[in-house]
């Protein structure tokens, strides 16, 4: 378990962390998602005693991280994909950190195996690709079998086999009733790994959460039908209290409206159906919406005008109670047609969906 208790940092002028408060438990996945700057790294160093708090806490297990005796058996973590000694071969380089935390040889052996670089264990990590970088790095993790494993950004540089191996050992991780806390700009990889999330932005706590309340909480679900005869369909709906808006495509979109109920009553009006399903957000629409007025680093699509701080990217709302007054949509109103992307198919922001700045490549 990690307890963070008002955890606080302030680099000069710039508060990176601004009093997270929030418990990372064992026996799951926890994903730990925020824009670019929001304070993720720095929270990971605090935890590790990298970088001292300007305020608040976090301990490990109950205890501070210089409070550990061999600190490896309770926590591993990867921070940082290339630091890694380049000139010291790889068995060497995992041999000189399980001898300073009183950890058996063979145990290196065992880590090489799991992480699949046994047979470039004698060569210099200096010519690795970064995703045995990556791996070389996890395998330090991995090395004192610790309760708990934290993880910045691990699947970055991996290939797709590489992606699938690294899910599979969190989940496997947390199955054995370890505290896993992995952050990643990733979201469709989140969104299959980690069941919890705790969301920052600008150094505060923005969600803390199971996967499936933050995307049912932050985002829209909707059914999208599609018929020959919209303007009947139209007609039917609308009399029935719903609000069909018409997407990109032509088909109508309905928020709110439950599958069941729209089949049944397109039945009754004897109107054809070509497709009738519920459409559910991705995590990456449910962290746009949430995230999208702490995002400190906005780009815009070439020859687009930047967007003021705090504006929304088209088609998201702010968390309610943000929203300034008289910028809500009316009720029902309905873009032009052609300005509705396809449900699921979100059409690109002008802005702030390039939103990781590729810092880390
Ligand atoms: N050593 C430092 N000195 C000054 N400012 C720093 C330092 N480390 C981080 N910051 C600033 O603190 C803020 C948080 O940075 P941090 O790297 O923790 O964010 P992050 O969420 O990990 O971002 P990213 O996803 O881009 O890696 C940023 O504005 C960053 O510029």
């Amino acid at each position: 378990m990690i307890e963070l208790r008002d955890l606080t940092k302030r680099y000069g002028n710039k508060l990176a962390v601004d009093g997270l408060t929030f418990t990372v438990r064992p026996g799951t996945v926890t994903g730990f998602l925020g824009p670019n700057g929001a304070g993720k790294s720095t929270t990971m160093r605090m935890v590790l005693g990298l970088d001292a708090p300007t305020r608040g806490d976090v301990r490990i297990e109950g205890k501070h991280y210089g409070e550990l005796r061999e600190p490896l058996n309770s926590i591993g973590a990867l921070l940082e994909a290339k630091g890694v000694h380049g000139g010291r071969r790889a068995y060497d380089h995992l041999l000189c950190l399980a001898q300073s935390n009183g950890i058996p040889e063979r145990r290196v052996g065992e880590v090489l195996e799991m992480v699949g670089l046994q047979d470039v264990a004698r060569k210099r990590p200096k010519g690795f690709s970064l995703g045995m970088g990556q791996r070389l790095g996890i395998a330090a993790a991995l090395l004192g079998d610790p309760r708990i494993l934290m993880f910045d950004e691990p699947v970055n540089g991996l290939d797709p086999e590489g992606i699938h191996w690294i899910r599979t050992l969190m989940q496997q991780l947390a199955r054995e009733g370890r505290t896993v806390f992995v952050s990643s700009h990733l979201m469709s990889e989140m969104a299959q790994t980690a069941e919890h999330l705790v969301v920052i932005g600008q150094g505060k706590l923005l969600a803390d959460t199971s996967m499936a309340q933050f995307i049912a909480e932050n985002s829209r679900t909707h059914v999208r039908v599609r018929t020959p005869e919209p303007e009947r369909l139209r007609d039917a709906l609308v009399g029935s209290g719903l609000r069909p808006v018409t997407g990109a495509d032509g088909a109508l979109e309905v928020d709110g409206g439950d599958a069941p109920r729209i089949g049944e009553l397109a039945a009754e009006h004897r109107v054809v159906l070509h497709e009738l399903s519920t459409q559910r957000a991705s995590l990456e629409e449910a962290f746009m919406r949430l995230t999208a007025q702490s995002v400190e680093y906005h780009a815009h699509a070439p020859g687009a005008p930047a967007a003021p701080p705090g504006a929304q990217p088209p088609g998201i709302q702010p968390p309610s109670g943000t929203q300034p007054p008289g910028t809500q949509p009316p009720p029902g109103a309905q873009a032009p047609p052609g300005e509705q992307p396809p449900p699921g198919t979100q059409a690109p922001p002008a802005w702030g969906t390039d939103w990781k700045k590729g810092r880390r490549g």
